[in-house]
């Protein structure tokens, strides 16, 4: 079955509600829209609601049954509620003077939504950076135990036959050491398994099992041994380029005898640089579509689009996210 269709089934009928803190972006609203429509999600809209309306009336919708807030205008008692909230929760790194002022930034307001249980999870990140958006996130919701990184995952997939992988770090960890690595391999399996894809995960490098010797190589090598002890249950094989890890008879050439060789379907990169390079070339050249970045290993879901998104990447990505909050 098609993983979406796949996934409304699971979410349909949870009243999950995700916020939007990009309210008066038409991409988002276009796709909130639609998400209240098809009675997948509740969607909450943050931003000035004269905004919000004004826009949805210039581009065709209408907002008339979807939860507007503005932070700015946040009921006083509710205001005051999240505030303490956040300073308890920052522990002496933010006093209630600057809560007062970082809370009326969307992202900030949103995530506060979702740690306070007022909604399952958030999507944003079209019109911010990643880090304005996921920031918030670190600090507030933070990871899960044994989860030291959170990293962006994305699923990749294309055509009638579905051919889907995920592929991480794309996002977030800008140079992971092996162990972070490590952890990301494991992160990024667990994800894979929770959006129907069996993983076979790729350590991804320069080198294919020593034919290559440098510091970066000795990296991938040790973070493959390293997510092989701690998660033994998973397929994990490296340091593998990605010719050897996707293309059967080169993987036979080169890693003779790898479970993972030629047949991978989880790409873990061994940077920033070349995953996010790596994700968007498949996108733009290999008109794979790439949804996410969906943060893994949060003790919520929030995830951050990427600014090239259009409506139907936000629409799903929001329901990836309230997937992921049912986990
Ligand atoms: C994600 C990113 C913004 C975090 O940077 P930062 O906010 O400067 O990070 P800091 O080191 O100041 O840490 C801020 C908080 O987040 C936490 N944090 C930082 N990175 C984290 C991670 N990967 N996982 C979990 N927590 C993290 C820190 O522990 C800290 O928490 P604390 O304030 O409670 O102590 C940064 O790593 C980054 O810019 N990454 C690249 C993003 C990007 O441009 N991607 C390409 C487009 S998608
Ligand atoms: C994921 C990503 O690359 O985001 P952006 O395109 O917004 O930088």
């Amino acid at each position: 079955m098609d993983l979406f269709e796949s996934l409304k089934g699971k979410i349909n009928g949870k009243n999950i509600k995700i916020v939007f803190p990009e309210g008066v972006e038409p991409r988002i609203i276009g796709a909130a829209v639609r998400l209240k429509a098809d009675q997948i999600l509740d969607p909450v809209l943050l931003g000035p609601i004269d905004r919000i309306k004004d826009v949805a009336a210039n581009n065709g919708f209408n907002v008339g049954n979807l939860t507007l807030i503005d932070p700015n205008t946040y009921p006083e008692a509710d205001f005051a509620t999240m505030v303490a909230a956040f300073v308890e929760r920052r522990k002496g790194k933010a006093t209630e003077e600057q809560a007062q002022a970082i809370l009326r930034d969307g992202n900030y307001f949103g995530t506060m939504l979702v740690y306070l249980g007022e909604v399952e999870g958030m999507v944003s990140g079209i019109v911010h950076s990643t880090g304005e958006t996921v920031r918030p996130a670190l600090q507030i919701i933070k990871t899960k135990p044994g989860v030291s990184r959170t990293s962006g995952a994305f699923i990749m997939q294309r055509g009638r036959d579905q051919e889907r992988y995920l592929f991480s770090d794309c996002a977030i960890n800008i140079d992971p050491s092996a162990q972070e690595l490590a952890e990301i391999a494991v992160q990024s399996a667990k994800t894979a398994e929770l959006f129907d894809i069996d993983p076979k995960v790729s350590m991804l490098s320069f080198s294919t099992k020593g034919s290559a010797k440098s510091p970066q190589v000795d990296k991938v090598a040790e973070a493959t041994k390293i997510a092989q002890e701690l998660a033994p249950e998973y397929v994990i094989d490296g340091e593998l380029q990605f010719d050897a890890s996707y293309v059967p008879s080169v993987g036979a050439q080169k890693a003779p005898g790898s479970p993972v060789a030629g047949q991978a379907t989880v790409y873990v990169f061994p940077e920033l640089q070349s995953g996010n390079i790596g994700y968007k070339i498949a996108q733009r050249l290999g008109h794979f579509e790439a949804i996410g970045p969906i943060l893994q290993g949060l003790n919520k879901p929030v995830s951050d689009l990427s600014r090239g998104a259009n409506e139907e990447d936000v629409y799903k990505l929001a329901i990836i996210t309230a997937a992921q909050s049912l986990q």
